[in-house]
């Protein structure tokens, strides 16, 4: 399928009474396009007018026209934003593989550089300019490799990839935690009532159901002054675990370059957050065990005993009493920790959170996006709706508001609709990588590396959207000590 894409110029719209064809005739008349599709910055009249005359003298083209406002003629970014929705929209009406075609002769020459910049990157195409008796193929002297684009045109690229990532949590307060339901409601009034006394917390529940929002709410709502450290104690390798927790002096180990302060040292004062607690190897529990109960640590390299004052506040999505029970978790430790014990219910459990928690994502999501000039604000159709609500979510509210974030960023429609919803959760390597993982069929087209590579591919997915897209946070996070060895898997897996 051929597609010609231009702006309406000024002289394709006094064509008819110069009484020559004007560019956009010109190319259609000269080639053979399946349909053209034109951006218009001008009244509705002069345009309706212009469309029916070139339907007469182009009848064999089907033509569409996007009407496509700009405060001035040479808004780069305006001209861009349109010019890349149209582009968008058009691939995905048309067959496989369209082939793309851009007329550089109508209109300014903001809008000529935003097509030849786009045909060199993004949307590669052919660039052809018309004059009073020729159409010509424009070539270009150079192929703009994404590295030398300039900055501007890289910019929507680096807000999508902004807006679909995860945000960390905020510093929030209880305000901040949505919920309507009755197992919510008791969870935020023990919490509230947690808050004020100085005793060790632990939240459990499901990957992102809320537990480190539940835990700055806490802290922000207790008298403690100081700040919340968080530390994710499933993603710092077992040989360094001590040193996070308690620090080290310089040359205390080989790699030890620097006097360094542990998380107690950094939370004097405030709060502990120590996420995935679960996951602490068993010799580090007895360490964390004796910090609780003196108060006092001792960084690594060194013999003097320091006091910290640290309200400590632990989170798994594990079942720790069963781990306790198994004798992955000290009992002592266990006791230490949960003095008091929270649960946070799944999103499935929690009724009509939600519809709450769409409605409140949608406004969250558009008004993050009110500076990007790319971005409109939008909003869900009925069916759209009914697709978010009927989902499984084990991922959670994360899971949700990541869904929701890359479905809002990447649609172009106003409205977005269920299609769009589709897409945004196809793009979750959740999804096919489902607990049958286990459960395949043995025999001969049964090929374990793929399984295999299924897992990693899956984590290394959830690992990425999880740090954000920060390389080296994402390796942490799946036990690698350096994002070099997550980028050759990456590229080795094609994620
Ligand atoms: N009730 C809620 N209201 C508003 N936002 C929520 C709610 N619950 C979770 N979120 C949001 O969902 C995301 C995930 O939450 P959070 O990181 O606190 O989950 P978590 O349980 O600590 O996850 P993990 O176990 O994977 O670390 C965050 O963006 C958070 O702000």
């Amino acid at each position: 399928m051929h597609i010609l894409f231009a702006w309406i110029g000024r002289t394709d719209l006094d064509a008819e009474t110069k009484g020559w064809d004007g560019p956009i005739l010109n190319a259609l008349l000269k080639r053979r396009f399946d349909e053209v599709r034109l951006l218009a910055d001008w009244p509705q009249k002069e345009v309706s007018r212009y469309l029916a005359w070139l339907e007469l003298r182009a009848p064999q083209t089907r033509i569409h026209c996007r009407p496509s406002p700009l405060s001035q003629p040479n808004a780069f970014i305006e001209i861009y934003r349109h010019v890349s929705a149209a582009i968008t929209e058009a691939i995905s009406k048309a067959g496989p593989s369209p082939s793309l075609t851009f007329h550089l002769s109508p209109g300014t020459p903001v809008m000529a550089s935003v097509w030849l910049l786009l045909a060199t990157s993004r949307f590669p195409a052919e660039l052809i300019e018309s004059s009073l008796l020729s159409l010509n193929t424009v070539e270009t002297p150079f192929n703009l490799p994404a590295e030398i684009l300039p900055d501007l045109l890289r910019e929507p690229d680096r807000r999508l990839a902004a807006a679909t990532a995860e945000k960390p949590v905020a510093a929030s307060s209880f305000g901040e935690i949505i919920f309507q339901s009755d197992a919510m409601r008791e969870v935020v009034a023990l919490a509230r009532k947690a808050a004020p006394r100085n005793v060790p917390l632990l939240i459990e529940g499901e990957s992102g159901t809320g537990k480190e929002l539940l835990a700055h709410a806490v802290h922000n709502s207790s008298p403690r002054r100081g700040r919340m450290i968080v530390v994710n104690c499933g993603a710092i390798p077992a040989t360094l675990v001590e040193s996070r927790l308690f620090g080290h002096v310089k040359g205390a180990f080989t790699g030890a370059v620097s006097t360094q302060l542990g998380c107690f040292e950094e939370a004097d004062g405030g709060t502990l957050f120590l996420d995935e607690i679960g996951e602490l190897p068993l010799e580090a529990q007895v360490a964390l065990l004796r910090v609780l109960q003196e108060g006092e640590i001792t960084r690594i390299g060194e013999n003097k005993v320091r006091k910290v004052d640290v309200r400590v506040i632990t989170a798994t999505h594990r079942d720790l009493f069963i781990d306790m029970i198994q004798g992955r978790f000290r009992e002592d430790l266990f006791y230490r920790l949960a003095v008091l014990r929270i649960r946070l219910p799944a999103l499935r459990e929690r009724g009509s959170d939600l519809a709450l928690l769409i409605g409140r994502a949608l406004d969250k999501i558009n008004a993050e996006m009110a500076n990007d000039p790319l971005y409109t604000p939008k909003s869900l159709s009925q069916s759209a709706c009914q697709l978010l609500m009927t989902q499984n979510w084990r991922g959670n509210v994360r899971e949700l508001y990541n869904t929701m974030r890359r479905a809002l960023v990447w649609s172009d429609r106003q409205c977005l609709e269920r299609d769009d919803i589709e897409a945004a959760l196809f793009q979750d390597t959740r999804r096919s990588t489902d607990e049958g993982i286990l459960n395949r069929p043995l025999g001969r087209d049964c090929n374990l590396d793929a399984i295999l590579e299924d897992v990693m591919a899956h984590y290394i997915g959830r690992a990425i959207e999880k740090a954000g897209g920060n390389k080296t946070r994402a390796a942490n996070l799946i036990g690698y000590s350096s994002y070099q060895r997550l980028d050759a898997q990456r590229k080795r897996l094609g994620i």
